[in-house]
C-alpha cells in the first residue's frame, strides 16, 4: 500500500464502499434491481447475505475486501471514489492495481489494469513520469520502477503473459533500425503536443491530417 495510505483515507473508502453497498441493497429489495449485481460487488453482497452462517460475510469484510480492489495505490482516493461510484452504477469493475487480499479471484469478474495510469504513477516512475525519457531504461526495469517493476505491463505479467512479447520486441527493432538507416524524423514547426490517453497513447493531432504535423525527412 501507498505511505500516504492514512487512516484517514482508508475511512474514507471504507464509509463510501458502504454507502455504495447500502444503495445496492436498497435496490435490490425495492425489486428495482433482480439481483446484488453480476460484478465482484454483486458477488461479495450475496456472500453477504448468505443463508449459512458459514459461507456469510460480514459488510466490514466486504468492504474491506473492496477496498483492496478499488484503493490500493491510488494517490487520489477521493477522485477515485467519486469514479467507483460512477462505476459501480454503471456496472463495471475498476481495478487500479490488484493485490488481492483474497487469495483467489471469483470466476467471471472483469479485471480492468489501467496499465496507461501504471506507466505514469510518480512513486514508480519519479516526478519526470510524464516525460519521454527512454534512457530511464538504460539500466533495466527495476531501476527505471524504483524497484517495482510490476507497474511496466506492456506485455502483461505471469503465466499469461503475452506469447508474442520476444517477436514483436525482436520485430520492433528490426523495423526501426531499417527505417532509420533509410530516414530522419523531425518535429514540424507547426506540431502541436496534445497525447490523446485511450487505453494507449496516441498523438491527437499528428499524422492524421493533410497538413502533416510530423515530417519525414529522407536522407537518400
Ligand atoms: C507490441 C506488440 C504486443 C503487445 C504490446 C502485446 C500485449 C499483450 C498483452 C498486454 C497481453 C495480455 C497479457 C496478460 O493477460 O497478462 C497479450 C496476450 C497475448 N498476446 Fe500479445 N502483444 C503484442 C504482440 C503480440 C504478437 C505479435 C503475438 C503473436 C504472434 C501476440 C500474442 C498474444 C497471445 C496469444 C496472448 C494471450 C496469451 C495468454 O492468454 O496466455 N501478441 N499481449
Amino acid at each position: 500500500m501507498t505511505s500516504n495510505w492514512t487512516g484517514l483515507r482508508k475511512k474514507y473508502a471504507i464509509d463510501s464502499i458502504k454507502r455504495i453497498v447500502k444503495k445496492r441493497e436498497d435496490k435490490a429489495m425495492n425489486g428495482e434491481e433482480e439481483s446484488f449485481g453480476s460484478d465482484f460487488l454483486g458477488l461479495l453482497l450475496k456472500a453477504h447475505h448468505d443463508t449459512n452462517d458459514i459461507q456469510r460475510i460480514s459488510v466490514d469484510d466486504l468492504a474491506d475486501e473492496c477496498k483492496s480492489f478499488y484503493f490500493v495505490r491510488q494517490e487520489n482516493t477521493v477522485s477515485v471514489t467519486r469514479r467507483v461510484e460512477k462505476d459501480v452504477r454503471l456496472g463495471k469493475l475498476i481495478v487500479p492495481f490488484i493485490i488481492p487480499s483474497s487469495d483467489y479471484i471469483p470466476a467471471k469478474v472483469e479485471l480492468i489494469i489501467p496499465s496507461l495510469a501504471l506507466h505514469h504513477e510518480p512513486e514508480s516512475w519519479g516526478q519526470d513520469a510524464q516525460l519521454f525519457k527512454p534512457e530511464r531504461f538504460s539500466d533495466g526495469v527495476a531501476k527505471a520502477t524504483n524497484n517495482n517493476i510490476a507497474t511496466f505491463l506492456p506485455f502483461g505479467m505471469g503465466p499469461r503473459i503475452c506469447v508474442g512479447l520476444n517477436f514483436a520486441t525482436i520485430e520492433a527493432k528490426i523495423a526501426l533500425s531499417m527505417i532509420l538507416q533509410r530516414y530522419s524524423f523531425t518535429l514540424s514547426p507547426g506540431y502541436v503536443h496534445m497525447p490523446l490517453k485511450h487505453m494507449t497513447l496516441s498523438p491527437q493531432h499528428a499524422w492524421s491530417s493533410s497538413n502533416a504535423t510530423l515530417t519525414v525527412n529522407c536522407e537518400d
